[in-house]
């Protein structure tokens, strides 16, 4: 085999070992340079990528090179630009990305908003990522809307909104936030959970390892579904059975589910995890090819039921009697079982009163949209748990506007690391800025209503300054503030690109436009005059006192 062949059967060995986010993220885009003298050399496309390569999988690299060629083998990277003609790498694989139904809904946060005390406008929908953020694979035996799999356990995180000491629960441990902090936080080498696959609960779906307790962020929005969960965990069928979950998409009821569904197999209990479909599909199977006992005999003999989506069963009759006589059988035996819907039963409107009763028999636990703070939270967790280190001024753009799932957080998050390391460079709110403005750009309309030439004309009045000097290129400090807080409030109260603001301003480019807002950003988080400054500037504006 020459250096290309062995590359690629590296590659295709190391593929499942990783995942899927990583890999599309450091191993597409490498290839073989050479394979002499038992040094394999390996072409990567950014200084990043190489470090990334070099500290968290060298060694992996290095075991599969050996175990392909049969003999020692010494890892080095190149950092080349240009594309070798055929990729090494599975190149002609499209990276994998995630189901159309992942759309990416947050809009572009109102930065200001705290100056005059309100929350952010609601999101709206926009399309979905592209294939540039790391993405989940299609797995058939998984539903594809669920995320990575195989990142490694992290450091077990927790929330609290009141408090920063770790929950208490057992399987939570304390979380040390690194913000703010510029050097890679874990360049320890990957511990062989990072390489461990999804594991199969009984016969039922495959759980991800990745929804654990620990790596679940509590905060306001979630405490209940969270601490209920952690009860079901801790005494499976003896507290809280059934256990409703519901709410909205993407806000952690699924990782609630595995959570308890890891719990119970770590305590040795037999954990059956399914969806409303498969469990639907079954029964269509078990009466098609007369195998309704061995159906019934299998979701009998479990401990603890997970069931996802239930709200899909509703109006399918052979299916809700089948689980009808399956909930009561494992109910009647003090087995627990757990259902998410994305909506309360009541709202549920053609599942049968009998089941709907039985839903409501236990305990309902709703989850909402995270605040700001929680948003922080999750985000600092996932960077964790990624092993990036994001600066904090990042993690809160990427956090400020309203989000209705966490899912869509995680994807602005990878979406813009996936940026950064693209473009090799460093992360900084520009990037982030350029990363999602297409994103963010489709805002609701601001409610003040101020366009361009609004704040324009307001900023001058205020600072009293010739409109012409501040669309010109003078750099007087009396010049160039009023023209900072002019890009500040343009991009914070208006729906203008950064485009639009670009050129109501002289023609000047995103990034000095971006550099402009994170000026007068940045002082406004230091200085509360600043902030007072501003808040006033803004009034004026919204009175037209001017
Ligand atoms: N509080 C949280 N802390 C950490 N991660 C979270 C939290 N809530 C959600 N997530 C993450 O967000 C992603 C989506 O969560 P999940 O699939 O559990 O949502 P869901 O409520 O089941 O959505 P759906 O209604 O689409 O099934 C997952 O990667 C999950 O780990």
């Amino acid at each position: 085999m020459n250096a290309k062949q062995i590359w690629q059967t590296a590659i295709e060995r190391l593929r499942p070992r990783v995942n899927s986010a990583v890999f599309t993220t450091w191993f597409q885009g490498t290839s073989a340079l050479s394979f002499q003298d038992g040094v394999f050399i390996i072409r990567v496309p950014t200084t990043f990528a190489k470090a990334q390569l070099e500290t968290r999988f060298q060694e992996l690299i290095r075991s599969t090179l050996i175990d392909i060629t049969g003999g020692p083998v010494e890892v080095r990277f190149e950092v080349t630009k240009e594309q070798p003609a055929a990729s090494d790498n599975g190149g002609d694989q499209p990276p994998t990305s995630r189901p159309s139904k992942r759309t990416y809904r947050l809009a572009k946060g109102r930065l200001s908003a705290p100056l005059r005390g309100k929350r952010a406008t609601p999101s709206e929908t926009t399309p979905a990522l592209n294939s540039m953020a790391p993405s989940a694979p299609q797995d058939n035996a998984y539903r594809q809307k669920k995320e990575d799999y195989g990142i490694p356990l992290r450091p077990p995180v927790s929330y609290k909104q009141e408090q920063t000491t770790p929950t208490a629960s057992p399987y939570a441990a304390p979380y040390s936030e690194k913000k703010g902090t510029a050097e890679p936080m874990h360049k320890e080498p990957p511990s062989s959970q990072e390489y461990s696959p999804v594991h199969p609960s009984a016969e039922g779906l495959l759980m991800n390892p990745r929804y654990t307790f620990s790596a679940f962020i509590v905060g306001k929005s979630n405490k209940l579904a969270h601490a209920t969960s952690l009860a079901v965990a801790e005494n499976p069928g003896r507290i809280y059975n059934p256990l409703f979950l519901y709410g909205g998409v993407g806000l952690g009821k699924t990782h609630l589910l595995h959570a308890i569904g890891h719990a119970g197999e770590s305590a040795g209990l037999h954990v059956l995890y399914t969806t409303s479909e498969k469990f639907t599909n079954e029964i269509i199977n078990a009466i098609r090819f007369q195998k309704t006992e061995e159906f019934r005999s299998k979701y009998r003999q479990i401990d603890i039921l997970l069931v996802d989506d239930i709200q899909f069963i509703a109006g399918k009759e052979s299916t809700e009697e089948e689980f009808f006589h399956t909930f009561n059988s494992l109910h009647n035996a003090n087995k627990q079982i757990v259902v998410t819907s994305d909506r309360p039963p009541k709202a549920i409107s053609s599942l049968q009163d009998r089941l709907r009763s039985r839903f409501e028999w236990g305990l309902l636990a709703d989850v909402q949209p995270p605040e700001y703070e929680h948003r922080l939270a999750i985000l600092r967790s996932k960077c964790d748990s990624l092993r990036f280190t994001v600066p904090a001024s990042v993690i809160e753009y990427i956090a400020r506007p309203t989000c209705s799932s966490v899912r869509e957080l995680e994807g602005a998050l990878n979406r813009v690391i996936a940026y950064a390391t693209l473009h090799d460079a460093p992360l900084t709110i520009s990037l982030a800025a350029q990363a999602l403005e297409h994103i963010y750009d489709k805002k609701p309309p601001a409610p003040s209503n101020l366009t361009v030439n609004d704040v324009l004309d307001g900023i001058c009045r205020y600072y009293n300054v010739n409109q012409e000097l501040l669309r010109g290129k003078q750099r007087d400090r009396d010049i160039v503030w009023p023209r900072q807080v002019a890009m500040y409030l343009m991009r914070e109260e208006t729906s203008a690109s950064l485009l639009q603001i670009g050129t109501a301003l002289g023609g000047r480019d995103h990034t000095t436009i971006m550099h402009g807002w994170e000026k007068v950003h940045a002082e406004m988080g230091n200085n509360d005059q600043v902030r007072q400054e501003i808040a006033s500037v803004l009034d004026s504006l919204q009175n037209r006192s001017f």
